[in-house]
């Protein structure tokens, strides 16, 4: 992970304060990279004590579609509390269902992405079409500029559709997910962070690499989870459909530091980084390459405790706040 402590010195360095809505200020720096080959090893933070297993069950949260902070508590994650009720902006927001609710977040996006379509009533074509994608029918009515109209809906799993696609065909290099839903997001108590996954099967190596796109990203807090879930989900997806995982790049638009994590990171940087550990998934998890069966729905029933990490070595613990 010395890339990771590299980007940490390259934003102290060639960052700039700028302020934000948490009242904590940042040193940001646009634009950077990280790109691990993960049968190199995991990429787990080794400079401070990764909380492998809140973070594993914030990635369980979000392949069952939790919305509810309480949810994420059961599974073992704190870490989305203070989001869901401790934040002004939040708790004034008329979409906030109640205590804990998130509004519909990452996961909520990722399985049941509302879809809609407003199709002219006379045009049956695009109308079974649609039903032959799993669009109902919510209403008919008069419809300004179409005249009458028919509203149809579906929820889109998202991460599903790219499971499938990774089985029937790979080579397709449209198979992504995003969880930026333009429509949704002032109903959410964040909007989405690491916002768009897109799988890169190799048949010819059978190997599976991950790109992922995080908008913002907390080097102090957020980048340690952010890593190990998209390379444990890269993990997981890989075992499912059969590919051993590869590469998994991660792109990040404003890379900041908060100002009380500095003290935190630059310990960090006085620290030598330990050799990677190795991730290891519970054998109950099927093995599609093993079993020649393609069996997705473990993406809802795999638990936290099907994830650990073997050799992990690491520095002592550090940690700091977070800004809400
Ligand atoms: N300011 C901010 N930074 C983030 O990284 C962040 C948010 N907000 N809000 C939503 C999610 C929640 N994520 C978080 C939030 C807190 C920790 C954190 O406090 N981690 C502690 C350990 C916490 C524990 O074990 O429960 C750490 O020291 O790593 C990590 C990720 C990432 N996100
Ligand atoms: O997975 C996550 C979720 C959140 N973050 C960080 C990035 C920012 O510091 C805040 C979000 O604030 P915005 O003002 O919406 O950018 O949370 C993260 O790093 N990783």
């Amino acid at each position: 992970m010395k890339s990771y402590l590299d980007l940490v010195q390259s934003v102290l360095t060639e960052g700039s304060w700028q302020d934000n809505r948490t009242g904590t200020r940042t040193i940001s720096l646009p634009g950077a990279m990280l790109r691990f080959d993960l049968q190199q090893g995991f990429p787990a933070v080794t400079t401070k004590k990764l909380a492998f297993k809140t973070a594993v069950g914030e990635l369980v949260g979000f392949l069952r579609g939790s919305r509810s902070a309480a949810e994420f508590r059961e599974l073992g994650c704190k870490v989305w509390d203070q989001n869901a009720n401790d934040n002004a902006a939040w708790l004034a927001n008329p979409y906030r269902e109640g205590p804990d609710d998130l509004g519909p977040v990452y996961g909520a996006q990722w399985r049941h992405w509302p879809a809609y379509k407003v199709l002219p009533a006379e045009n049956t074509a695009q109308i079974a079409d649609a039903q032959g994608r799993g669009y109902r029918q919510v209403t008919e009515f008069i419809d300004c500029n179409l005249g009458p109209a028919v509203l149809l809906y579906k929820a889109v799993d998202q991460l599903r559709q790219c499971l499938d696609t990774i089985e029937s065909n790979p080579t397709d290099r449209r198979i992504l997910f995003h969880g930026w839903n333009w429509a949704q997001i002032e109903e959410m108590a964040l909007p989405p962070c690491h916002l768009l996954y897109q799988f890169h099967p190799s048949v010819a190596r059978r190997e599976i690499s991950l790109s992922l796109y995080i908008r913002s990203n907390d080097l102090g807090l957020g980048t340690p989870f952010n890593l190990a879930e998209g390379a444990a989900l890269l993990h997981l997806v890989g075992r499912l459909t059969g590919y051993t995982p590869k590469w998994f790049t991660y792109f990040i638009g404003d890379a900041h530091i908060y100002e009380n994590h500095v003290p935190m990171l630059q310990e960090q940087l006085t620290r030598e980084p330990h050799p990677l550990p190795q991730l290891l998934l519970s054998d109950r998890i099927p093995d599609r390459a093993q079993t020649g069966r393609y069996e997705p729905e473990w993406l809802e029933q795999v638990e936290p405790g099907d994830f650990s990490l073997v050799g992990y070595q690491h520095h002592a613990p550090l940690t700091a706040p977070m800004a809400v």
